[in-house]
């Protein structure tokens, strides 16, 4: 078996469990699978430039290989092309764009400096995964440096429809970048369409199946939905937790209901629009004032981009209003935290949660979805009300699937889960955890491997 070479824009530390973000959470369960080398950015900003050299470290069967950025890289690179530019274009944003000619630059730049510091530690038979959007052009940059090594690249974001790519500087240099890779995987059918479609129409490719003809050479593309680790994640849910069980017993013996949210605070999460549901919710169904409060953690993330800055304010002042309206001195119906809570609380808090609450507006996959079915237990599960706009209501169709621009219908959602039959919850529950199990982080790495290392075309 080859070695395999993971890059992504950051790493994680494999033996923390407090760190937000699907794709680290996602890679971390992959890779402790099967080990090898996983090269990011070690989340520094320096003054001035380092040598290409990264830095190793070994944790088990993993090689964590990182490098830092200067202050001019993360204000033109990572704040300002990938979150400013293309994180808002891909889901759907185009209000959000804010386009400089020095992002770009910077983008390029960067993409060159991860593709430096590989060159010093590839070794002939490695196989080369690279992840999202802040390195597609890695392989073009790769290849330049006279690279020959299999490369696969998957997008954990969504791919958007070629009318809305087209508003990005230079989509096409970035559609052809993607073409240097031999592997493009995606995380739903419609992101892997909206691909398709691009090359077959602005690109002139022939397509055959998911195989991408372009000049000489074919690159398979495909859908690969990413899953999570399902028992370590349920087990986690079942470890005894003081705090969490302290708050559970208070609220089974006042006979009162939880709905959980977490989410990066991302304007892409649907947060405010997802406290108006709840608070139509009371509105529309009184008899739940009391009776039911929704948990909000929001975590912190790029919170020097404007808009982020924007979302806060605006959440903030939501949940203050809902509860200055509804609260009583003794109960409070939404409690909102700005903070990173480890994931094995939030996994015991979602198995004490008898709704999981995940509603954006866009989103790549969302893992928090997955979590909350694998965090249940079979004798009184809670109930997923997802978005449809998540890559994860492709897969998860037992879920209540919700328009998360209608705060009626996730009210209805809502008052049709805290009331729904055991029967049905159970039903419902088997359905998805089946889904997730088939699907999940072995699978994952497994069938893109399989396209990557064997050429296997992806069925169509
Ligand atoms: O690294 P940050 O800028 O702090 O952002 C955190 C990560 O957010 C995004 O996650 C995505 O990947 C998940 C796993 O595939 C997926 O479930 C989710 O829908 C996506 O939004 C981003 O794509 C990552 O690069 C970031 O590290
Ligand atoms: O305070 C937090 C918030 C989130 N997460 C984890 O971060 C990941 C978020 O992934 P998701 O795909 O839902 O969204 P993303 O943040 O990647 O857009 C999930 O594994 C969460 O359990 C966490 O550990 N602590």
């Amino acid at each position: 078996m080859s070695r395999l070479v993971i890059v992504s824009n950051r790493v994680a530390d494999l033996t923390n469990t407090a760190q937000a973000g699907g794709l680290a959470v996602g890679v971390g369960d992959s890779l402790r699978q099967r080990g090898g080398v996983w090269l990011g950015w070690d989340g520094q900003r320096l003054k001035y430039e380092e040598p290409p050299e990264p830095r190793i470290r070994k944790m088990g069967p993993v090689s964590l290989a990182t490098i830092p950025l200067t202050q001019q890289d993360y204000d033109e690179y990572y704040l300002g092309f990938s979150n400013s530019v293309l994180w808002p274009l891909f889901h759907y944003r185009l209000d959000l764009v804010d386009y400089k000619s020095e992002f770009l630059e910077g983008y390029r730049r960067v993409n060159g400096k991860f593709a430096d510091a590989l060159m010093t530690i590839l070794q002939p038979d490695d196989v080369i995964w690279i992840h999202d959007y802040h390195l597609i052009p890695l392989a073009s940059e790769l290849r330049r440096r006279g690279c020959t090594q299999r490369m696969g690249f998957f997008l954990h974001i969504p791919f958007p429809p070629p009318e809305i790519l087209a508003a990005v500087p230079r989509h096409k240099w970035l559609v052809e970048c993607l073409l240097d890779f031999d592997v493009i995987g995606f995380q739903t059918n419609t992101d892997l369409g909206n691909l398709q479609h691009y090359v077959a129409d602005q690109l002139g490719c022939e397509m055959s199946g998911n195989v991408i003809r372009t000049g000489e050479r074919e690159v398979i593309s495909g859908c690969f939905p990413i899953g999570i680790d399902v028992d370590a994640f349920s087990q986690m849910a079942q470890r005894p937790n003081e705090e969490v069980q302290i708050e559970t017993h208070r609220r089974r013996v006042l006979r009162r209901k939880q709905i959980i949210g977490v989410d990066r605070l991302d304007y892409t999460k649907g947060l405010p629009d997802r406290l108006r549901a709840f608070e139509r919710l009371l509105e529309l169904y009184p008899e739940h004032v009391k009776n039911v409060a929704l948990i909000q953690i929001a975590t912190p993330t790029r919170e020097e981009v404007e808009a982020y800055a924007d979302i806060r304010r605006e959440l903030e002042a939501l949940s203050g209003a809902i509860n200055g309206r509804y609260a009583d001195f003794n109960w409070t119906p939404v409690r909102y935290m700005y903070r990173t809570v480890p994931r094995d609380a939030l996994a015991a808090l979602f198995r004490v949660s008898q709704v999981g609450f995940v509603t954006p507006l866009r989103d790549g996959m969302n893992l928090v979805a997955k979590e909350y079915v694998a965090a249940q237990s079979m004798d009184d599960p809670g109930v997923l009300v997802l978005s449809k706009f998540a890559g994860a209501a492709e897969e998860l169709r037992e879920a209540l699937i919700v328009n998360p621009y209608d705060s009626d219908d996730m009210a209805r959602a809502l008052n049709r889960a805290l009331t729904m039959s055991l029967e049905e919850r159970q039903e419902r529950q088997q359905a998805l955890i089946d889904r997730i199990r088939e699907k999940d982080a072995n699978w994952w790495l497994k069938s893109f491997m399989d396209a990557l290392e064997n050429r296997n075309p992806v069925p169509a």
